[in-house]
């Protein structure tokens, strides 16, 4: 550091300490008698936390010590109140302490500060409201609060928060390491997309083209996403139409951000309904407050709600939305505070949020949107009660004054059946070859009797690279236990997830897994939906599900967004129910059949199996059934509207447009192929 450079920071040092001079001081004065500089004692009556203590004052902070990243980009601060008391409300409560410490987090009204009070600093509302907080700066001690990134809404207007690089770093990681390879955008124009509906709105070609929010498109940009994938270039406008939407494509094609992008971007430019406002009266404790969120997504499982709430987190950054998760098995306290907090867009699992419907916590009066993801398994059996209470017996607005979005990679026509219940006049939407698999996943179908399970994968993990993750299905959670204590006998780093773990524990094993200190996971159907591990490259179904759709889902947790990935599944006699939805599936991916494979099939239509639908989805064989809206079926339905976005419908590329970019199909990958290791030999009959 130059001489010139010391002097000065001592002169900043000198004037921080004489901005934060008290008048208890004579003649304000900092000097001792002698003239030497005065010692570092905190002035009586006014506390200086440490980190100021011999400090500039955050007007003239580097930017080093400053949470705001560009001086430039931040507003003038206004000047400190010269005495706080005299500027602030006098309904204040009595208990909060008038010499404020900014450490001070005792009771009284927080996020409902109302505007008036600072009125005589500043009249920008970005100061008035919620100064203190809700994120913006604190004014009353001359300082960034830590999360000055949050925006608002005041007045008709939206007041983004600042940018914070610590806070990007967090939510999107380093700037260059976004994962997004793989995906082929120059062939978009051979994706097979099918709308069908009354008055479908044509799809955007690129961002621009859906004129987002500015917030929301530099949100998108830091994301790493510089194209929408196919389902969002449909979605965004049918959403932005206030059109309802069922929409199917495949596994790893961007759902997520089909929906968040439309509606965030709604709300970004709308903002929250007037009459909102009015509900939480200002200066009403946190206790009396209840969450009123503006859009409500389900998700089936706890882990896909944690995750689209870090999506959501990501494109609600500096925005006035505040998104919040609540789901089972953590502490339910916590949830509660985090959504009176905060609560615009919800993300939630039905158990949990009947939970806090029922406690008074959540209204869903001011819903405006309605996501259920995974649409197909949140209306299924397991699923439907709740949903029906959550949107039918509570005071959610009805189907005509919400808009209600569907997504999945699958749609039995049954559950589309039940779905009319929740939509009116939809758009359904079919991208890619949906109910079916990307061609970007290598589909090997090895035959292995139940006693040779073990020996197989044991064969499988030790022949494979080092590089990647792997993910093992199996059907019972006490098959998950055993397998792992299998896995790690045989000194393979493990971890195992099923619903019958705790919370804690589920999410220790998927962070471990994630991170690659377990690069194997046992899981049960717990993680076979939607959930987005990067680098996951090999899925094995030690046990093959009994729903092909199932199927679908659990091997698209590789090979997404156009990245390549395996899928192993060991196949014998017990699996016979799928055989011929199986062999759909890899006809319609160019995937190789092994023979045995064909001639289990032909047995199968002797022998009368496959007949049955699995779990009574009215799927029966496969190859057009739960990828079609069914409406188009029925007798008499007329729509003003059909669209392809191709003429080359069965034109062989993927979801990314990639064309045959699959580097291992129809190859052996070198612990199988036909004929198969553990099974019959091709061509012997199977029984
Ligand atoms: N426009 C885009 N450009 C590049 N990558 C994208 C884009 N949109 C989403 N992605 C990435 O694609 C991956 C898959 O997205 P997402 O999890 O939304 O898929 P999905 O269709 O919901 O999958 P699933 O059916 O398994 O639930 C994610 O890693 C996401 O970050």
């Amino acid at each position: 550091m130059s001489t010139t450079d010391q002097s000065q920071k001592s002169l900043h040092n000198d004037l921080a300490n004489l901005s934060l001079k008290d008048s208890n001081r004579p003649n304000g004065s900092n000097n001792t008698q002698d003239g030497a500089a005065a010692p570092k004692a905190r002035p009586k009556g006014k506390y200086i936390p440490p980190y100021l203590r011999g400090k500039p004052t955050f007007a003239s902070q580097t930017s080093d010590d400053s949470l705001v990243d560009d001086p430039a980009e931040s507003p003038n601060f206004p000047p400190r109140a010269a005495n706080y008391s005299q500027t602030r409300d006098k309904s204040f409560p009595a208990s909060r302490p008038d010499n404020l410490d900014p450490n001070y987090r005792g009771a009284g009204p927080r996020d409902n500060f109302p505007q008036s009070r600072f009125n005589s600093q500043n009249d920008n509302p970005a100061f008035n409201r919620n100064t203190t907080w809700s994120g913006r700066n604190d004014t009353r001690f001359n300082r960034p609060q830590r999360n000055n990134f949050l925006g608002m809404w005041a007045k008709g207007k939206h007041f983004p928060g600042q940018r914070n690089p610590k806070y990007e770093f967090t939510l999107f990681g380093p700037p260059d390491g976004v994962e997004h390879t793989g995906i082929n955008f120059d062939k978009y124009d051979d994706i097979p997309v099918e709308a069908s509906g009354p008055n479908v709105p044509p799809p955007i070609t690129n961002f621009e083209d859906a004129s987002l929010n500015s917030l929301l498109a530099e949100n998108i940009s830091l994301s790493g996403f510089l194209t929408p994938t196919p389902v969002q270039k449909w979605s965004i406008p049918i959403c932005s139409a206030q059109r309802d939407l069922m929409a199917c494509a495949q596994t790893g094609s961007g759902k997520t951000g089909g929906f968040l992008f439309p509606i965030l971007n709604f709300a970004f430019d709308i903002g929250p309904p007037d009459d909102r406002e009015n509900e939480n009266v200002p200066g009403i404790s946190l206790r009396q407050k209840i969450a009123m969120p503006i859009a409500l997504i389900l998700s089936p499982t706890r882990e896909l709600a944690t995750q689209i709430y870090d999506e959501a987190r990501k494109y609600c950054y500096r925005s006035w939305v505040r998104p919040c998760v609540v789901y089972g098995g953590a502490d339910i306290n916590q949830q509660i505070i985090g959504a009176k907090r905060g609560c615009d867009l919800l993300v939630a699992t039905p158990g949990r949020l009947v939970d806090m419907i029922q406690r008074g916590v959540i209204s869903l009066k001011y819903i405006q949107f309605l996501v259920l993801d995974e649409a197909d398994r949140m209306l299924d059996m397991g699923f439907e009660p709740q949903i029906r209470r959550i949107v039918e017996q509570e005071d959610m607005p009805g189907v005509h004054l919400r808009q209600t979005l569907m997504f999945s990679a699958t749609f039995p026509k049954n559950i589309q059946i039940l779905a009319r219940d929740f939509l009116k006049e939809y758009v359904f939407l079919s991208v890619g070859r949906v109910g079916s698999t990307s061609e970007n996943i290598t589909q090997k179908i090895e035959y292995v009797e139940e006693e040779d399970k073990f020996s197989a994968l044991i064969d499988i993990l030790n022949s494979q690279p080092d590089q990647g993750l792997t993910l093992i299905f199996v059907e019972t959670k006490k098959m998950a236990d055993i397998l792992h204590s299998h896995l790690i006998s045989q000194s393979f780093q493990c971890c195992s997830i099923h619903g019958g773990r705790t919370q804690s524990e589920r999410e220790y094993a998927l962070e471990s897994f994630k991170n690659g200190r377990a690069p194997v996971m046992v899981a049960t159907a717990v993680a076979a939906r939607g959930l987005d591990i990067p680098n996951v490259t090999h899925v094995i179904n030690f046990d093959l599900p009994s729903d092909i759709d199932d199927y679908v889902h659990r091997i698209g947790r590789t090979g997404r967004a156009g990245n390549v990935g395996i899928a192993t599944s060991f196949f014998n006699r017990g699996n016979r129910n799928i055989v011929r939805g199986l062999v759909g599936i890899l006809k319609d991916a160019n995937q190789e059949i092994p023979s045995w494979l064909n001639i289990v099939l032909r047995e199968s239509y002797d022998f009368g199996y496959s007949k049955t639908a699995p779990r009574g989805r009215g799927r029966g064989g496969y190859g057009g059934g739960s990828s079609r809206d069914y409406r188009e079926n029925t007798k008499g339905a007329k729509f003003n509207h059909r669209s392809k976005s191709t003429a080359n419908v069965r034109s062989g590329a993927d979801q990314y447009g990639n064309r045959g970019s699959n580097p291992g199909a129809n190859s052996s990958y070198g612990y199988g192929g036909a004929p198969p290791m553990y099974g019959p030999d091709s061509g012997s009959s199977w029984f």
